[in-house]
């Protein structure tokens, strides 16, 4: 299967479980990865015949700076449920990263990465 993806996305949200996360936004990293068929935009040429990655990109960013979730699970797992729903059958499935380079002061990440696919 052929993937759309969107690799190393810097974005800003209000996460996290404790009283000091819940003040400010903090950055996190989001890669996608889209399950497509390439080979029918490949023939055309056409953007609307693919999933556009910088459409989806804007996507993650408005849905991330209207959340308030606690977990980067429900942050992921909302991106997944948007992208197959907004970005129609041409995504078969999708994989959803979320880094939060501020978690553990003395490691580079922690993150969650999640797949599903359309039902
Ligand atoms: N699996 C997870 N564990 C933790 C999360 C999370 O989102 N998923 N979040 C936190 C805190 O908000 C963290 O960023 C700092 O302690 C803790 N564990």
């Amino acid at each position: 299967m052929d993937r759309v993806f969107i690799e190393g996305l810097d974005i800003e949200a209000i996460i996290g479980v404790h009283e000091l996360e819940r003040t400010a936004a903090q950055p996190l990293v989001v890669d996608v990865g889209m399950a497509v068929d390439a080979s029918v935009p490949a023939r055309s040429d056409a953007v609307d015949e693919t999933v556009d990655y910088a459409a989806v990109a804007e996507a993650i960013g408005e849905l991330a700076e209207k959340s308030r979730y606690q977990l980067i699970e429900t942050l992921a797992e909302e991106a997944a449920a948007m992208i197959l729903e907004r970005f129609g059958p041409k995504v078969t499935a999708v994989t959803v990263r979320v880094r939060k380079p501020r978690a553990i002061p003395n490691a580079r990440n922690a993150g969650v990465e999640i797949t599903r696919s359309r039902a």
